[in-house]
């Protein structure tokens, strides 16, 4: 028997992250989005975007090489570098990034068991530098991470960037795009379960082709999504956010339904925008589901806002992300 949770639309404005007087950049939280390989830029830009407009204080995009001036271009006030000393690092094979990394030799237990390693505050130093675009093992102002929005699934390199993320990310993470696919291994079930035990939220947000892929692995049904995201968040240890015309948010616990969107959404790159809304929330310090329900609520409503104008045929990614402004004006 699952269990459902409605959100007044009062509950979700209240949830909207005002600054206060005394803010800074920093305070208002960095997203750090490691995103947009070389076939798509468009995805970093699209998701980097949306996380300044929703608030984040400070965001900056880890990218391919060859996706550097694309991602610049896109906004001047977005901080960009290429992901080549992360991607090094991610290369590398656990014992030659150092003993932090020791318990991903053991072999993954299945499902959520308890852990046969030490809490993360225990874990001993990386014996090679901890690369920059990681933040602080200790990080002193609110931090998230948004990885695989632009990822090519098939592409190797998107795997080893999506552990290495999940594993020295010392905040929430949310996982997107061609990200995904790194879960189901050995070592992505392992880092996510040790998320889970060290109170590291991780958030997932794949649409119906990328959760029947996450499904598959564990046998899980996929003919209803309420239920697909539920067992989605606890097979994995993560909070679900499964898209679609009708998009489900599950904690393991309960199921929020988001029915307010649009087929003008039904467009390349309207699921990068929704994770890089998303993770500016993660950032301002909302809870996981919290994070989902309030970016889902103005994504769709951006979206209606602009079909308004521009027709449900016209409207493009950009066009969302453009009225997210908009989008929060109608609910304050
Ligand atoms: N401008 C840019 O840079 C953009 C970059 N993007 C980035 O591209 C990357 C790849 O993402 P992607 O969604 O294009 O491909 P991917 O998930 O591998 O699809 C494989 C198969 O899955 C299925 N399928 C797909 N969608 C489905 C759905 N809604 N519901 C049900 N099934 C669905 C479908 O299978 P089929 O139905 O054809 O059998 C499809 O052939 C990713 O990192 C993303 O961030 C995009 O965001 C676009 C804008
Ligand atoms: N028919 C529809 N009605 C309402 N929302 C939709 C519809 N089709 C897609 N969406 C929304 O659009 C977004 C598409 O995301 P996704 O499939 O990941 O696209 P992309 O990978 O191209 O960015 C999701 O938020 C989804 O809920």
């Amino acid at each position: 028997m699952r269990r459902t949770k409605k959100y007044t639309l009062e509950q979700v404005a209240a949830l909207l992250p005002w600054p206060d007087d005394a803010a800074n950049k920093y305070s208002r939280g960095k997203v750090t989005l490691v995103a947009g390989c070389a076939d798509y830029p468009g995805a970093a830009c699209l998701a980097a975007t949306a996380s300044q407009r929703m608030g984040a204080g400070y965001t900056e995009v880890v990218c391919a090489p060859q996706s550097v001036s694309a991602v610049r271009a896109a906004s001047p006030s977005l901080v960009v570098r290429a992901w080549d000393e992360l991607a090094a690092y991610a290369q590398l094979d656990p014992d030659e990034r150092g003993a932090a990394m020791a318990p991903l030799v053991a072999p993954a237990a299945p499902g959520l068991a308890a852990p046969h390693h030490p809490a993360r505050s225990a874990r001993p130093l990386y014996a090679v530098p901890r690369p920059k675009a990681l933040g602080p093992a200790r990080p002193k102002h609110p931090l998230a991470f948004l990885v695989g929005s632009g990822f090519s699934a098939d592409d190797a390199l998107s795997a080893q960037l999506t552990c290495a993320v999940l594993d020295g990310a010392a905040a929430p993470v949310l996982v997107d795009g061609g990200a995904l696919d790194a879960l189901t291994s050995p070592e992505g079930r392992l880092l996510l379960r040790r998320r889970f035990v060290d109170g590291l939220p991780t958030v997932i947000t794949p649409h119906a082709g990328e959760a029947a892929r996450l499904a598959a692995p564990l046998e899980l049904p996929t003919d209803d999504p309420a239920q697909l995201a539920l067992l989605l968040s606890q097979a994995y240890g993560v909070t679900a956010m499964v898209k679609g015309p009708t998009t489900y948010i599950s904690d393991g616990e309960t199921v929020v339904r988001m029915s307010d969107g649009t087929p003008a959404l039904a467009k390349a790159g309207t699921g990068d925008v929704l994770a890089g809304m998303t993770a500016a929330l993660l950032a301002q310090k909302l809870a996981p589901v919290d994070a989902c329900v309030l970016a889902a609520t103005l994504h769709a409503r951006a979206a209606q806002a602009t079909a308004k104008r521009l027709t449900s045929i016209c409207v493009v990614a950009e066009d969302v992300v453009a009225a997210i402004p908009e989008a929060i004006a109608s609910l304050s």
